[in-house]
């Protein structure tokens, strides 16, 4: 039996062009972002992947991205869980502020931490073990099921709620997880034992130049 999971992050999104905190903001994506959908789409079309269900966030980057990648797949009206629990780690008090000036007030080390750590929070933010704590329970009880059934299961959300599952699923211990950077619209596509182990990880190549974010 196929026990496929598939998670998208979204296409780039205004802020990530202006290269601001987003956490739960919820700006639209940009023509680019849009243009990363759709090739997300096409990518998985051409792996000749169809989805039986769905799930994404509670924010319009992720859902737009949901939706434009069901369209490529000729799979518009496909069911589709949205759910705050995949919603971006919440950045707290950094949210809306540009990362190059956090960088300089703060400096690049303590700015990082927050980035990419696994038990730092920004001030009044989520840490990514915070983040994990609500992405992780939704993933176990609400999708994996889905997946060992062996239905072909998409999970389109965000850098950091992707971050979190893909530490799980990965093993992957904090000191690696700071080195786990996801592309805006880059597939990977897990195939899963019976006993939801990983039997293996595809990064789908990633089809226009990566930018800074
Ligand atoms: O701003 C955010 O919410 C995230 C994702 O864009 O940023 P970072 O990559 O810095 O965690």
């Amino acid at each position: 039996m196929d026990r496929r999971l598939v998670l998208v992050r979204h296409g780039q999104s205004e802020w990530n062009l202006k290269n601001l905190f987003t956490g739960w903001k919820d700006p639209e994506l940009t023509e680019r972002g849009l243009e990363e959908a759709r090739e997300a789409g096409r990518r998985l079309k051409a792996e000749g992947l169809r989805f039986d269900i769905a799930f994404t966030s509670k924010l319009r980057r992720a859902q737009r991205t949901n939706q434009l990648i069901l369209e490529e797949l000729g799979q518009r009206g496909l069911k589709t869980i949205e759910d705050e629990a995949l919603n971006e780690r919440d950045y707290g008090e950094l949210t809306g502020l540009n990362k190059d000036d956090a960088r300089k007030t703060w400096g690049d080390g303590r700015v990082l931490l927050w980035r990419r750590s696994y038990d730092v929070a920004p001030p009044g933010g989520e840490s990514l073990r915070d983040t994990v704590a609500r992405t992780l329970p939704y993933f176990v009880r609400e999708i994996l099921p889905h997946v060992l059934r062996g239905e072909t299961t998409l999970v389109t959300a965000h850098g950091n709620s992707l971050r979190a599952l893909i530490m799980t699923l990965e093993r992957l211990s904090p000191d690696a997880l700071l080195e786990r950077e996801l592309f805006t619209g880059a597939p990977i596509i897990y195939e899963m034992n019976a006993d939801s182990t990983i039997a293996s990880i595809r990064d789908l190549a990633r089809p226009l130049a990566p930018q800074a974010q």
